[in-house]
């Protein structure tokens, strides 16, 4: 006995008989009809369908014959599937192949066989249909004919239910991609990061995203209830009509920016792109209408997924349908071929949705191959669509440097479902065709996609944005260098009083960290003494006012005068958002002056009043003898001999007696009197509150002379002076003239000097006055 050979097809064989499901299934009347013709056609014992399986052979069908299996070694049906024609045996006993196989040797004593491979409609040989007796027999051709007929017959039969099989099978696939498409649409209508609205031809809505309803501050229920024009301006709603009519006449897509009516009273800046999607024959279908909110983007998750609930139902309907819709297949063909239909429109629909985006989309599977690609993701990265697709997009749209942990995250969430933080919504560097980075804004949505994962990516252009932003702050950064840089406290203060910020001169000046002082309310962060320097100013700028003061601060370092200034922030709309402070140091300046004043007033070697001083004491005590009528009296004095000592001493020990001598003159008067010196050996005594003008007068005079006759101590040497003094007396009422007077009192003095020196004179009538010495 020789075994049966496996034909070379073995395993895909069997995987086509086993999705057959015939194997050890229950009989089947037609099949057992065709067995019963044939053991009738051929007037034979036995007639069988058998199927042979791994290692062993299926009876399907029995007529005569009662077994339901054998083992696939002893089996005649092992031999006849590897033979292209029939397997003929006139008398098995005589071919070495079965002379002693137990069927031969013991029942069913098979002598006479003849049997024929049955193909599947791909054509597997799964088994064969075959006739035998236990009486050898000859089969001429007449007979071959008729049971390669019967045996495609059966054939016949077997390919029906594979046929059913398939189709069912064909359907359950094709509902699954039609579920798979509706999801990708309405995954893709709904996670749109723009809004998008599909409109009748007539302008009413058909469908609204979340997003588009939230830009208006609508929900989509809501939003709907409106009528599109009633939300735009009256002049922007006849537009409108007009672009309508142009798209329907086959004009372009277009875009406008216009102002729409939020929900809550207020205009939004939005841009709309207006775009027609016609059906498969040309006709218009309806209006795309994208909005995208260009004053600021907002999140409608919320919104969103209430939405996406109410789809997912629908998706369930339809499913439901598509399911019930399988009980018969010419139906389920034609109903198959109405949703492949909407199928495309729908297709086409996100087609169109995703080409007038404004924001780039790329799709792309677990592996990181392009499927889907649209206008604006060509505008974006330089590739055209045909160069894109089937590429990988990291190696496509990634730099370099961020390819492996974009892949990494790829990774993670496809085997560990882990959401990695780079699907989150965010910021990235893209890379275009040229290689130069792109800065996007990117939003990742992973869809689960018959078994494996697809990842729609929507990728927005925020370069121009970004370099805005990074200019501002280089103008922002160059500003805080030249405020840091002015020496002057340059700082702002809040309407709450808090501090928003102070410059670096403010660590100059006292020495702490000006971010201290930042969102601190300033009578936190100041002093008492200090608040109470600069309240008013604060709140009187705070209420509207500029206001400005020269303040004393004690700045730690050291005290400082400060021109302090407050110019209120006054919004657009009149209130007070708070105050700038400049504060200029004027101690310099204020020392210059002090010094200027002094060195105008004072006399550099004695330290004394000089002559513009002494004047204006003078004049004033001459004018407040007005209100204190008290005589005065003005000394002219002037050293007799001095210029001797000079001479004999040198200018320094002269310098030395003008100063002992200006000394000396003011232990002879009162704290409240003035001594000065005029120029050379000069100088001036103002005595003011006289009682007995000459007498006391006189008084100090003699006080003076008698002074004199102390010696001068000039260190190796002493010497003796004496003075010559001028007096004049002003009484209360007389004409108010200090020069006058003073020069009243020099004449006095000369005329003493030309005289006996030494001693005193008054002005006036000679008897009124008297040398003394
Ligand atoms: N050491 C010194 N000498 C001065 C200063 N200013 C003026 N002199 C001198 O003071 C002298 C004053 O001159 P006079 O008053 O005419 O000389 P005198 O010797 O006092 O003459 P009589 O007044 O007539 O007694 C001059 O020699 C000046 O050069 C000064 O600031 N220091």
């Amino acid at each position: 006995m020789i075994t049966p050979p496996i034909p070379p097809d073995e395993e895909a064989r069997l995987q086509a008989l086993n999705q057959l499901n015939l194997l050890n299934s229950d009989p089947d009347p037609a099949l057992d009809r065709l067995t019963r013709l044939a053991a009738r056609v051929f007037g034979v014992e036995n007639a069988l369908i058998s199927l042979v399986a791994a290692d062993f052979q299926f009876f399907k069908s029995c007529y005569g014959f009662t077994g339901k299996r054998t083992a696939r070694d002893v089996s005649f049906c092992g031999h006849t599937i590897i033979v292209d024609d029939l397997l003929v045996l006139e008398d098995a006993r005589e071919d070495p192949r079965f002379h002693d196989n137990p069927s031969v040797i013991g029942p069913p004593h098979i002598r006479f066989y003849a049997g024929k491979a049955l193909k599947t409609l791909s054509g597997y040989r799964i088994g064969s249909l075959c006739v035998f007796d236990s009486q050898p027999r000859k089969l001429d051709q007449a007979g071959i004919d008729q049971l390669i007929d019967v045996a495609m017959l059966v054939q016949k039969e077997l390919h029906a239910r594979e046929f059913a099989l398939r189709a069912s099978l064909s359907q359950a696939r094709a509902s699954e991609e039609i579920i798979h498409q509706e999801g990708l649409f309405l995954s893709t209508f709904e996670q749109a990061a723009v809004g998008v609205a599909h409109l009748s031809l007539d302008g009413d809505w058909l469908r609204v995203n979340a997003r588009f309803a939230n830009l208006l501050g609508h929900s989509v229920a809501s939003l709907m209830a409106v009528p599109l024009n009633e939300l735009l301006e009256p002049e922007s709603a006849a537009h409108m009509i007009a672009r309508r009519e142009r798209l329907i006449n086959g004009g372009e897509c277009e875009r406008t920016e216009e102002q729409v009516q939020h929900r809550e009273g207020h205009k939004v800046w939005l841009e709309l792109t207006y775009s027609l999607f016609r059906g498969e024959t040309g006709q218009p279908w309806f209006l795309v209408l994208i909005a995208q909110d260009i004053s600021a983007r907002k999140a409608a998750e919320a919104e969103l997924q209430a939405l996406q609930a109410s789809l997912q139902a629908e998706i369930a309907a339809r499913t439901q349908q598509l399911t019930s819709a399988n009980v018969q297949l010419a139906r389920a063909l034609g109903e198959l071929r109405v949703i492949q239909d909407q199928t495309l429109i729908k297709k086409r629909r996100l087609s169109d949705t995703l080409d007038t985006a404004l924001e780039a989309f790329v799709g792309a599977t677990q592996e990181g191959t392009i499927v889907e690609w649209n206008q604006q993701a060509t505008e974006t990265f330089g590739w055209t669509r045909d160069e894109a697709m089937g590429n990988n997009f990291a190696d496509l749209i990634i730099m370099p440097e961020h390819r492996d942990a974009v892949r990494a995250a790829v990774r993670a969430y496809v085997e560990f479902a882990d959401l990695p933080q780079l699907f989150e919504r965010g910021e990235m560097h893209a890379r275009h065709k040229d290689g130069h980075p792109i800065e996007v804004e990117k939003t990742v949505s992973p869809i689960w996609d018959n078994g494996r994962y697809l990842f729609n990516i929507f990728l927005h252009d925020i370069s121009a944005r970004k370099h805005a932003q990074a200019e501002l702050r280089e103008n922002q950064e160059q500003l805080q260098t030249i405020m840091d840089n002015v020496p002057v406290l340059i700082g702002y203060v809040e309407a709450n009083l808090r501090c928003r910020y102070m410059n670096a001169t403010y660590e100059e000046w006292f020495g702490r960290d000006p971010q201290l002082l930042i969102d601190q309310p300033i009578p936190d962060v100041a002093s008492p003494e200090e608040w109470a320097l600069i309240e008013g100013l604060v709140r009187n700028a705070l209420s509207g006012n500029k206001s400005a003061a020269d303040i004393h601060l004690d700045t730690g370092n050291h005290p400082r005068d400060v021109r302090l200034s407050m110019i209120p922030d006054l919004a657009a709309d009149g209130h007070v958002r708070g105050c700038f402070t400049l504060g200029v140091d004027l101690s310099d300046r204020k020392r210059l002056e002090e010094t200027l004043r002094r060195e105008a007033m004072e006399d550099p070697l004695t330290g004394l009043p000089n002559r513009r001083a002494i004047l204006q004491l003078i004049q004033r005590a001459c004018e407040r003898q007005e209100r204190h009528p008290q005589p005065l009296a003005v000394f002219f004095l002037d050293l007799d001999g001095f210029k001797a000592v000079n001479d004999q001493f040198g200018h320094d020990a002269g310098d030395e007696v003008l100063t002992t001598f200006g000394r000396r003159l003011q232990t002879c008067v009162r704290k409240t009197d003035s001594v000065a010196r005029l120029a050379g050996d000069e100088f001036t005594i103002l005595l003011e509150d006289l009682q007995n003008p000459k007498t006391d007068a006189t008084r100090v005079a003699q006080k003076i002379v008698q002074a004199m006759q102390q010696p001068f101590d000039l260190g190796e040497h002493q010497i003796t002076l004496s003075t010559s003094i001028g007096i004049a007396l002003h009484l209360p009422g007389e004409p108010v003239n200090a020069e006058a007077l003073l020069s009243v009192a020099d004449a006095a003095m000369y005329e003493i000097k030309q005289s006996t020196k030494n001693g005193y004179r008054f002005a006036g009538p000679p008897e009124a006055s008297k040398a003394g010495s």
